[in-house]
């Protein structure tokens, strides 16, 4: 009897489910809305296991720019880390998201945090990556509050690097940590209609 999470297609087959981390943030144009339509997105895709509450978090990374609001979600589905940042890159294109300063100002921003591969026997395996463009676990999360408060929000047990992520946290500046702010549910928007101000 297969009682795994793998999925059998009507053929047969089994595809791997994978159980994967995203970061999602925003503070240029309507932030809260930006962040909202991935979340409505990842929905549409019947992929969504929790989502985080919608967070105000103060730029973190040295550069001068307004507050971010951020949400982490966790996927599960047959994705990979790898279509999920391919799906990511495709919102935050539509949203016209722009790369001009490295950690600066953007409309959008989706990051795979980490991923794990559900086997059908034992317990979920750690996917690794040192692919440059997909390097996982994420190389900065453990030290980003912005990432680790809402994480912590929906999967308090959770552990990044081999560390309980409410153990990262407190490493985290306690200047930056104080200043997040919580806002309230992601609300439910459109998947259709990207709120971006076309110009
Ligand atoms: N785990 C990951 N999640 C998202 N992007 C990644 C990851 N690992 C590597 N990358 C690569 O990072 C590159 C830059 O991404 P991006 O512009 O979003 O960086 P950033 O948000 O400014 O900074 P950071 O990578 O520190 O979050 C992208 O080309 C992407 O392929
Ligand atoms: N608070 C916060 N700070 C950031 C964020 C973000 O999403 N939230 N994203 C960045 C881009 O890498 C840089 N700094």
């Amino acid at each position: 009897m297969n009682s795994g999470p793998a999925h059998t297609s009507p053929l047969g087959f089994s595809a791997p489910m994978y159980h994967t981390v995203l970061s999602l943030g925003s503070n240029l144009g309507d932030s809260e809305a930006l962040v909202a339509w991935v979340v409505a997105n990842a929905r549409q895709l019947g992929s969504v296991k929790t989502v985080s509450s919608m967070y105000s978090t103060p730029p973190w990374g040295g550069v001068e720019q307004p507050d971010f609001r951020n949400v982490t979600m966790a996927v599960e589905s047959e994705y990979t880390p790898r279509q999920w940042l391919l799906w990511g890159s495709n919102l935050e294109a539509r949203a016209m998201r722009t790369r001009e300063v490295r950690w600066g100002p953007r409309t959008l921003d989706v990051d795979v945090i980490a991923s794990w591969l559900l086997a059908d026997d034992g317990g979920p395996l750690d996917v690794f990556s040192d692919d440059p463009d997909l390097l996982l676990p994420h190389p900065r999360a453990h030290e980003r509050a912005f990432v680790l408060t809402p994480w912590l929000e929906i999967e308090p047990h959770a552990r990044l690097h081999g560390r309980p992520i409410d153990e990262l946290l407190a490493e985290t500046r306690a200047d930056e940590r104080a200043a997040i702010r919580l806002i309230g549910p992601v609300p439910d928007v459109d998947p259709d209609q990207p709120p971006v101000c076309a110009e």
